[in-house]
């Protein structure tokens, strides 16, 4: 069955903008992180990784009981680099120890999106943290080496349609690759903490170029040094997904509307939140300084 949401007691909206305002100026004071593209991008995937493990068919993983904080989830090599975006928020849970870290994981990447001018997302609290042996074993996030109907079948194991599927990975406008994490490198220009449609734009714009990287991976360059990975890739070789990645080129609202829905449905994939009164939508610190 789903795992039922049981909001921290006590806690309202105030108390969970309170985090998400800890998470943000921590952003803005941490800007030099990662050649000034701060710990933005890396707190989504983080949010996007606790989530990813989720099997609807067992109800397995998933972003509820915040495993991730055992070695076994955290050291799987799809992992590698999400230890900068842990330590970012070591001094958070400490700072808010009632949070669950289902909660606050899920939570800063939410922080990290409004904050990067993405859209709002509304956010649920109820995650319980589970215990070790409920983590899911190393495999389950997906090998950015293979093609369009690769990501298909992955995505088909959460139940998202196309749509959903290319709005989610819209997300890779921002940040970067690194080598040593894994084995793709790039772009350095390109690489951007804003949230925007320009994924998209820089995949049908761009002339795409197969080439061995440094650790000899194949992965696509174009001459302005941007990069895609094969999967990103597989978004315009796949007729299905291309004419999303058009709609969203196109049309950066359309893009947000869609990134936000699918980009929740994903952090509250196996968790029953009927229990609970209606989603949080918090304010940006620009919002709050005026
Ligand atoms: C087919 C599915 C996906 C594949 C194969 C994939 C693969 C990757 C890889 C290889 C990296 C580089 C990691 C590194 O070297 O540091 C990366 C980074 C990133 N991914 Fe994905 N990803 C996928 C889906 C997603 C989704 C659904 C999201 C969020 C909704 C996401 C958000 C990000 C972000 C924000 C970064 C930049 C992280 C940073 O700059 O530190 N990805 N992804
Ligand atoms: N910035 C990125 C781009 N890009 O076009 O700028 C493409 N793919 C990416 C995949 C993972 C992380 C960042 C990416």
């Amino acid at each position: 069955a789903l795992h039922l949401a049981q909001a921290e007691d006590g806690k309202g909206l105030d108390d969970f903008q309170k985090v998400y305002n800890a998470i943000a100026e921590k952003l803005r004071d941490e800007d030099e992180f990662d050649g000034y593209i701060g710990y933005g991008p890396n707190l989504v995937r983080l949010s996007w990784h606790v989530s990813g493990t989720f099997d609807k068919n067992d109800n397995s993983g998933g972003s509820f009981g915040g495993t991730y904080r055992f070695k076994k989830e955290a050291d799987d090599p799809a992992n590698k680099g999400l230890q900068n975006a842990a330590r970012f928020l070591e001094p958070i849970a400490k700072k808010f120890p009632w949070i669950s870290h289902g909660d606050l994981y899920t939570l800063a990447g939410v922080t990290a999106l409004q904050e990067m001018q993405g859209p709002k997302i509304p956010w649920r609290p109820g995650r319980v943290d589970a215990d070790e042996k409920d983590a899911p074993e190393n495999g389950r996030l997906p090998d950015a080496s293979k093609d369009g109907n690769y990501v298909r079948h992955y995505f088909g194991r959460f139940g998202f349609s196309d749509q959903e599927i290319v709005a989610l990975l819209g997300a890779h406008c921002l940040g970067k690759t690194h080598l040593e994490n894994s084995g793709y490198e790039g772009p350095w220009g390109a690489a951007t903490n804003t949230f925007t449609n320009e994924f998209f734009v820089n995949l049908l714009n761009e002339n795409w170029k197969l080439e061995k990287n440094d650790a000899g991976n194949e992965q696509y360059n174009s001459n302005k040094g941007y990069m895609m990975l094969p999967t990103d890739y597989g978004l315009i070789q796949d007729g299905k997904f291309k004419k999303y990645v058009e709609k969203y080129a196109k049309d950066q609202d359309a893009f947000f509307e869609d990134f936000k829905s699918a980009y929740v449905k994903l952090l509250e994939n196996g968790i029953d939140f009927s229990k609970l009164g209606k989603a949080y939508v918090f304010k940006t610190l620009d919002e709050q300084d005026s």
